[in-house]
């Protein structure tokens, strides 16, 4: 069955993503177009009943147009999230067994099509197939983790006195919303749905209008693992489709991975409504390197902290503070290793840096490097466009990697998020100057600490005002670990046990038994006295 079940799959994804003659292994930058719908609702592709304009998705690698959609209007956005409703009155009802089953096999499947889901990935995003494809394994075993947390979802037993009790109930919420960014497509979506439908919920997602491709083939494969139909829809498009998700009123939840300003647009509408919200916003970390570190393995986490995914990264420590006694062979070393870095066709095998994910983004990002040049920064390699050898991928938006020296903590590179792959230097004396500079910055999302002294790593991050503090590493985000910011980074969690407490809530059965004060006396009590008058 399940064979059947994947040969289908794949003709599915052949007839929407490659030429009728290209198999799986054969597909290749510049080949891939998107006929069908990019909607999902009621188990299946559809178009939508309504719009609110039209949006079009490029392959960043070669800036050719992928895919041409509409975007969800309101009516739309509420058949979505009727779909949704109708299916949580079935899914609500079964058993945390039941729907651990279900997520196993939807990871089952994601895990045995991780190369094609990867390969849409990179086709999308632009980002480098191996890193691909640590996101997609990133994403089954998030629902791994969620389905193995189903089965034990429970409330609470409370005895009382007398042989009374009470207890408590964990329900789901009801028809949650997720809205994604367009660094992580696929594990946003993997990341907001899987404790979502664990907890017994239903999800209307709505990816970013720049990568609206690969969230389908997870629509698909929930509904090919068993989930009924209307449990997971798609609605595409941009801020106008988003609003009319967060102030549907039959939306119980939203849950936002995005930046700080559309952040704080879903806040306000949802405090309106009085939805619960988790955001998953900006950041701009620190990565603080004192001078005992390894060196060799510090300069490797100050790359893969700034360069990954082209630099668009939410959590990645873009301003790394050196310790002076180090800073001029670390930079060095730092130089040299940035312009080894292979930029190029994201989909061979060995490039480690593709195209940033639109012209207008790659203009933002190279205005950034100009800006701290006028300010007094040095540029000491990249910051400048990069025109691969290979001719289709000529329109591409690619990019040197930039690392910038001479930086001082006010300047606009050291303070705001650039999401690009342009790395600040900036040099330090003590561990309390560094640290209070390290956390004067409204985001807290991420920190790095690297050191050979333990106790100063623990100490250090101790202090540091970040949700997420590494020790000699960085951007490793196991789903066993809650993942999410302080400050203006956002609030609630990802990943980890903490999220069922966002997605569930508790049902409270007050005291019930044998004990007479509680059963029925206080009842009879109040009643009596309000009739002999001696209640006022
Ligand atoms: N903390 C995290 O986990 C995390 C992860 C990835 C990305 N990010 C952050 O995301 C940002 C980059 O992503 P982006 O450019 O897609 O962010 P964005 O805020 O522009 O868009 C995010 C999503 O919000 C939608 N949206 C835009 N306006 C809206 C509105 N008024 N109402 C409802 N929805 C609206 C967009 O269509 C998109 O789907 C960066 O700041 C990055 O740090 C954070
Ligand atoms: N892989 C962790 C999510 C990174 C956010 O941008």
């Amino acid at each position: 069955m399940f064979l059947r079940a994947g040969l289908a799959a794949l003709s599915t994804l052949s007839r929407t993503l490659r030429p009728a003659s290209a198999p799986i292994a054969a597909m290749s930058t510049g080949t891939f177009v998107v006929s069908q719908p990019l909607n999902y609702r009621g188990g299946a592709r559809v178009e939508p009943v309504d719009a609110s304009g039209t949006e079009k998705a490029f392959e960043p690698a070669t800036g050719r147009v992928i895919a041409t959609f509409t975007c969800s209007g309101e009516k739309e956005v509420n058949l979505a999230v009727q779909d949704a409703k109708a299916a949580f009155k079935i899914w609500s009802q079964k058993s945390g067994m039941e729907r651990c089953r279900i997520l196993l096999e939807a990871a089952r499947i994601i895990r045995e099509r991780k190369d094609e889901i990867a390969t849409v990935e990179t086709i999308n995003n632009g980002k480098s197939i191996f890193e691909a494809r640590w996101d997609i394994d990133t994403s089954w075993q998030c629902l791994e983790y969620y389905a193995g947390l189903a089965g034990s979802m429970a409330g609470e037993h409370i005895q009382l006195p007398g042989g009374s009790f009470g207890y408590t109930r964990r329900e789901p919420l009801g028809v949650c919303v997720g809205i994604g960014a367009w660094n992580y497509p696929f594990q946003i979506a993997c990341w907001k749905s899987a404790p979502a439908l664990a907890c017994g919920n239903a999800m209307v997602f709505k990816p970013s209008p720049f990568t609206p491709v690969s969230v389908l083939l997870l629509a698909e494969i929930y509904t090919e693992a068993g989930v009924p139909p209307g449990l997971f829809n798609v609605v595409q498009g941009g801020a106008a489709t988003g609003q009319f998700l967060c102030q549907h009123r039959d939306v119980a939840k939203v849950s936002f991975t995005g930046s700080v300003p559309t952040g704080s647009k879903i806040m306000e509408m949802s405090a309106k409504g009085i939805k619960p919200v988790t955001l998953e916003l900006g950041g701009k970390s620190p990565l603080i390197i004192f001078s005992d570190c390894d060196m060799k393995n510090a300069v490797k986490g100050a790359l893969m902290a700034n360069f990954l995914t082209q630099g668009e990264v939410c959590c990645n420590g873009t301003r790394v503070f050196v310790q002076k006694e180090i800073l001029d062979q670390f930079t060095e070393e730092v130089v040299k290793q940035t312009q080894r870095i292979k930029i190029g066709d994201p989909l061979l095998e060995d490039t480690r840096m593709g195209p940033l994910i639109n012209r207008p983004h790659l203009e933002r990002v190279l205005g950034f490097v100009k800006v701290a040049e006028e300010q007094g920064a040095k540029v000491l390699c990249g910051g400048d466009v990069f025109v691969p050898e290979d001719p289709k991928l000529k329109d591409g938006y690619y990019m040197r990697p930039c690392v910038l020296t001479n930086c001082r903590d006010d300047m606009t590179c050291v303070k705001e998020e650039i999401f690009g792959p342009v790395m600040s230097i900036l040099s330090f004396d003590t561990e309390a100057e560094v640290l209070e500079r390290a956390n004067d910055t409204t985001f807290g999302l991420a920190a790095g600490v690297f050191t050979r002294d333990i106790q100063r790593a623990h100490r250090v991050v101790a202090e540091l005002q970040a949700g997420m503090c590494f020790i000699n590493n960085y951007n490793v985000s196991p789903v066993e670990l809650p993942f999410g910011g302080y400050k203006k980074s956002g609030f609630g969690r990802e990943n980890g046990r903490v999220t069922i407490d966002q997605l569930s809530r508790l049902a409270v059965q007050p005291p019930a038994g044998s004990d007479p004060e509680y059963r029925s006396f206080r009842i009879g009590k109040w009643f009596s006295d309000a009739l002999n008058g001696s209640v006022s």
